[in-house]
C-alpha cells in the first residue's frame, strides 16, 4: 500500500518520517507497530522534545497527543506553526476529547486532521496515508518550482530564497558569508560556432560538474542567469571562497569540452568572482551580489579562466 502511495513521487528517496508524540509510551508503541515497516518513526513523550525533533529532523508528519502534562499538544502545534522551519509539517491530533469545539480549536491552530482515541489501526493508517500523500505531493511541486528545468540544479528563485535565509543566519551568528558568481568564457562564440543545442549540452555538463564539487549541505549551487552560475557558501571566509572557486574552475577545465573559438583555452573555461562579507544590519544582500559581480568583471578583464576575490568591510564593533 505505502509503495503504491509514494509511486511517482520521484524526489522521495528515503522512507517518509513520522513523529509520534504521546506522554504514554504504550500508546507510542501501538502506533509504532502500525507504521514501523513503511516509515522511519521518531518518538517523543513531551512537547519540548517534539519541537526539538521537528527542528532537527523535519518529519513529514506529526501524530500529536493533545493531553500531555506541561506543554499540551495544542501548545506544541502553536509553536510549530509559529516557526518558519516547522510550519509546513502537517499535524494530526490524537485525542480522547470528543467535543466539536476542541476539534475546531485544533483546526484553528493549523492541524490537518483529528483521530479519536482509543485508536483504530485502520483509521489511523488511512488518515496518515492521505495526509502524507498530500504533503509529499506538495513537497514535489515546491521542489519543481525551485529547480532549473534545463540543468536540474537550483533555479534563481531558490538562490534568492537561500541567500536571504543564509544572510539572516550569518548575521545572527556574526559569521562570514561568501558568494561566487561563475560565467562561461566566450560562450557566445561557443553557441555561434557549435549551435544552441550543443550550447545547452555544454551548460548541463558544467552544472553537473559544479554540483558534484559543491558538497557541504549548507552550500548551494544555482543557475544564476543564462550562462552564469552562483554558489552560496555560508560560514566561509575569503580564503575558503578562493579555494572553492579555484576547485570549480578546475572541474570545468577537466571536462575538456572543446572550444575552438575561445581566445583563452582550447577547452571550455569559466571565470569566477567571489565576495565575502560578514552580514550586519548596515549592509544588504545586494552589496554581496554586487561585490561578487565586480570581482567577476575583474576576472574577465584580467584575462578570463581565473578567480578574483573581493573581501567586504568588517561589521562595526558593538
Ligand atoms: N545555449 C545556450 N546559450 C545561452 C543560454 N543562456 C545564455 N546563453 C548565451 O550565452 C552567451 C553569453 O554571451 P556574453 O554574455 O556576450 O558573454 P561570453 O560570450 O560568454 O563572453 P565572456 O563572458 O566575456 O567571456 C549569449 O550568447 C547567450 O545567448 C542557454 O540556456 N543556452
Amino acid at each position: 500500500m505505502i509503495e503504491t502511495l509514494f509511486k511517482g513521487l520521484s524526489t522521495q528517496t528515503a522512507k517518509p518520517r513520522l513523529l509520534i508524540v504521546d506522554d504514554q509510551p504504550i500508546n507510542i508503541h501501538v502506533i509504532n507497530e502500525i507504521f514501523k515497516q513503511d516509515m522511519d518513526v521518531l518518538m517523543a513523550t513531551n512537547g519540548p522534545s517534539a519541537i526539538e525533533l521537528c527542528k532537527s529532523q523535519t518529519p513529514d508528519l506529526v501524530l500529536l497527543d493533545v493531553m500531555m502534562p506541561g506543554m499540551t499538544g495544542y501548545d506544541v502545534c502553536r509553536a510549530l506553526k509559529a516557526e518558519a522551519s516547522t510550519q509546513d509539517i502537517p499535524v494530526i491530533f490524537l485525542t480522547s476529547l470528543a467535543e466539536e469545539r476542541d476539534e475546531i480549536f485544533g483546526f484553528q491552530l493549523g492541524a490537518v486532521d483529528f483521530i479519536n482515541k482509543p485508536i483504530s489501526p485502520i483509521v489511523v493508517k488511512s488518515r496518515v496515508d492521505t495526509q502524507l500523500r498530500l504533503k509529499l505531493q506538495s513537497d514535489q511541486l515546491r521542489s519543481i518550482g525551485l529547480t532549473d528545468g534545463m540543468t536540474g540544479i537550483a533555479n534563481r528563485r531558490r538562490f534568492d530564497e537561500t541567500l536571504d535565509q543564509q544572510w539572516r543566519a550569518c548575521e545572527r551568528d556574526r559569521a562570514a558569508l561568501s558568494l561566487i558568481i561563475l560565467d562561461v568564457d566566450f560562450f557566445k562564440d561557443y553557441n555561434d560556432h557549435c549551435g544552441h543545442l550543443m550550447g545547452d549540452q555544454c551548460l548541463k555538463a558544467i552544472a553537473q560538474a559544479l554540483a558534484v564539487t559543491v558538497r557541504r549541505p549548507t552550500d548551494l549551487l544555482a543557475r544564476f542567469g543564462g550562462e552564469e552560475f552562483a554558489c552560496i557558501l555560508p560560514r566561509t571566509d575569503g580564503a575558503g571562497a578562493l579555494n572553492r572557486a579555484q576547485q570549480l574552475l578546475k572541474v570545468v577545465c577537466d571536462l575538456k569540452i572543446e572550444h575552438l573559438t575561445s581566445r583563452v583555452s582550447p577547452v571550455v573555461t569559466i571565470s569566477a568572482g567571489a565576495a565575502t562579507l560578514t552580514p550586519d544590519r548596515f549592509k544588504t544582500v545586494f552589496e554581496l551580489i554586487s561585490l561578487a559581480d565586480k570581482a567577476l568583471y575583474r576576472a574577465k578583464e584580467g584575462g578570463r579562466n581565473q578567480v578574483q576575490v573581493i573581501i567586504g568591510p568588517e561589521p562595526p564593533e558593538t
